[in-house]
């Protein structure tokens, strides 16, 4: 098939999945970054900000792990506890109910058609996360990827860890997770930074510069006018 060439409607072979969410009405946003980079830091944010939907990978994760009845229970603590991802299917299917769950809220109130803002924070981390969400449930629009230092990412998640009771907060964990953000999350910001859906943010400074680059960069791109 020639560059140029198109693809009529109607000529996608039956089996194409089609995706659960329409991105012309739907914008996703993948917040990525290493452990501690401060992703779920500048979504509180964010949310203020432009009334996103807030949907935390790790945090959907740890509820299912503690949701009485979880057939998936011990295989999600592993993995946490291990810094491995988890299989796909339970995370993306995670997702995608509360997306579901967050625009019938929104359209209940009678004031939405389905539309939507979401933020995405700590997900995709494996390349056949992205494929799948990308494909079957929304395409994304931006990556915002905040990047700093290990030895700074390190030293925040040892002192959130004095807090926040999350079992991966301890240094064996902190090492598996920077081995695995390396090996399979890297590639997939190599993907979109290809794709020119990539917005690299320096977030080794305070939260606050961090925040404004952030909302400068959101801002461009509703600038585009997406949903
Ligand atoms: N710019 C910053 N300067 C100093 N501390 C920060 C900054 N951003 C976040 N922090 C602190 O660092 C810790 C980690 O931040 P946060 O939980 O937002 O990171 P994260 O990228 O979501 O981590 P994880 O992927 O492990 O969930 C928190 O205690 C937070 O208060
Ligand atoms: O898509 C995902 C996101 C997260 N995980 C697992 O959860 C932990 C904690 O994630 P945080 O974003 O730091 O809260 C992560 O280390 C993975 O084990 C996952 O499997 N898939």
């Amino acid at each position: 098939m020639s560059p140029d060439s198109t693809i009529a409607d109607g000529q996608f072979p039956q089996h194409a999945p089609k995706a659960t969410f329409d991105h012309n009405k739907v914008t996703v946003i993948y917040i990525l970054g290493g452990p501690g980079a401060g992703k779920g830091t500048q979504c509180g944010r964010l949310v203020e900000d432009f009334g996103f939907c807030h949907l935390s990978a790790g945090d959907l994760l740890r509820a299912e792990q503690n949701r009485v009845g979880s057939q998936y229970g011990i295989l999600i603590q592993t993995c946490i506890r291990e810094g491995t991802i988890v299989p796909m299917e339970v995370t993306v299917k995670l997702l995608e109910n509360e997306m579901t769950a967050e625009l019938q809220r929104r359209t209940g109130d009678g004031w939405n058609d389905g539309r939507g803002r979401f933020l995405i924070d700590g997900f995709p981390r494996k390349m056949d996360q992205a494929i799948k969400f990308d494909t079957e449930v929304c395409l994304a629009s931006l990556v915002i990827f905040f990047t700093t230092s290990e030895e700074v990412m390190l030293v925040r998640l040892l002192e959130r860890g004095k807090t926040s009771g999350r079992e991966d907060d301890n240094i064996e964990s902190i090492k598996k997770r920077f081995r695995t953000y390396n090996d399979q999350t890297m590639p997939v910001i190599q993907y979109y930074a290809k794709e020119d859906k990539v917005a690299e943010i320096d977030s080794t400074a305070s939260i606050e510069v961090v925040h404004k680059e952030a909302s400068q960069v959101i801002k461009n791109l509703f600038s585009r006018a997406l949903p």
